[in-house]
């Protein structure tokens, strides 16, 4: 049976230990971290993220702003949000959900905010950075992925030195910058997707197995080594015996049975993604009072996280 790698209880950990480092920011520095949250539109899922991201953040004893926008705001009006956010120097961290109504572009307001204030890590100019092993803020779900990994492997980064990964997924936000970090790691990278010939035999070959894709148990047990640790990060809702449930893009119990650790749908990725964020908030506020903090993640991997 499988270890489960337990997201939640390492996200509670984190954010405990975050807390100290929140007061302990406030009380050399006079300045409380600012994580602004802004929702366009209903969407429930985004609603139910957003709420947990503000609980969190209050927990944390970081300062949350939040800009709930009708379904139908303009381009322009969301560009003004951002706009005055970016300005506010009690506002650290800028966050917009995703996704956003199809009528809004996603491009435009990533890349309007401000680069030092991307806590989401979506920006351009961090997504070259990640690219070049240069500081930058991290995406929250692979930098999440990377400490449970982590855990997994030992303190340090070491243990995913020449291992083989598959990313399944190929996405912005989680499957290339999660291929540029187990770079950053040494491991040997394969990034499979919906062109991909042969997946499943390319799954079989990897020690580490992430499976980003957004399809309801996708991996089976077939697809994964025996021994092999799977990060599962697709968070879908099925219906299942006429109940609504949670699954990954994994299915848990076969591979339970091959593989040698797996993180949990819900109770892994999720929370972790979530905890990461509120890290990244406090790193983008060190930065912004130049505190000497931003290093690369390769080394923040080895030392403080
Ligand atoms: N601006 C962003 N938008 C989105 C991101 C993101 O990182 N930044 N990622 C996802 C959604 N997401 C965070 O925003 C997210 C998804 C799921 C969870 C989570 O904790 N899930 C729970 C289950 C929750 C439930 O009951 O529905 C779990 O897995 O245990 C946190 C964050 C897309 N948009």
């Amino acid at each position: 049976m499988a270890d489960r790698i337990d997201g939640k209880r390492l996200a509670n950990g984190l954010i405990q230990g975050l807390t100290k480092e929140v007061e302990q920011f406030k009380a050399s520095h006079n300045v409380v971290p600012g994580l602004a949250v802004v929702l366009v539109g209903h969407d429930p899922a985004s609603q139910v993220y957003v709420s947990s991201k503000v609980k969190r953040a209050k927990e944390a004893g970081l300062n949350s702003i939040e800009h709930y926008l009708s379904e139908d705001c303009s381009q322009s009006e969301l560009d003004g949000v951002i706009e005055q956010l970016n300005s506010n120097p009690n506002v650290h961290g800028i966050l917009v959900q995703l996704p956003l109504p199809s009528h809004l572009c996603e491009k435009k307001v990533i890349e309007s905010i401000a680069p030092e204030k991307d806590v989401d890590g979506f920006h351009p100019q961090n997504v070259g950075r990640l690219g070049t092993g240069e500081a930058s803020l991290t995406p929250c779900t692979p930098l999440g992925c990377m400490l449970m990994l982590r855990q997994h492997f030992g303190d340090c980064l070491s243990g995913l030195s020449g291992k083989h990964a598959v990313v399944i997924g190929r996405s912005n936000i989680v499957g290339k910058p999660m291929a540029q970090l187990l770079l950053q790691a040494n491991c040997t990278v394969t990034v499979v997707h919906s062109r991909t010939q042969n997946i499943e035999s390319l799954c079989q070959q990897a020690d580490i197995l992430i499976a980003a894709v957004g399809q309801p148990e996708m991996v089976k047990s077939s697809w994964v080594k025996t021994g092999a640790v799977v990060i599962d990060v697709g968070i879908n809702a099925i219906s299942r015996d006429g109940k609504r449930k949670l699954v990954g893009d994994v299915e848990f119990d076969s591979v339970s049975g091959v593989a040698s650790a797996l993180s949990p749908v819900p109770g892994g990725v999720g929370p972790m993604t979530i905890a990461c964020l509120m890290q990244n908030t406090l790193t983008a506020a060190k930065n912004q009072i130049n505190l000497p903090t931003n290093k690369p993640f390769s080394a923040q991997m080895q030392t403080e996280m």
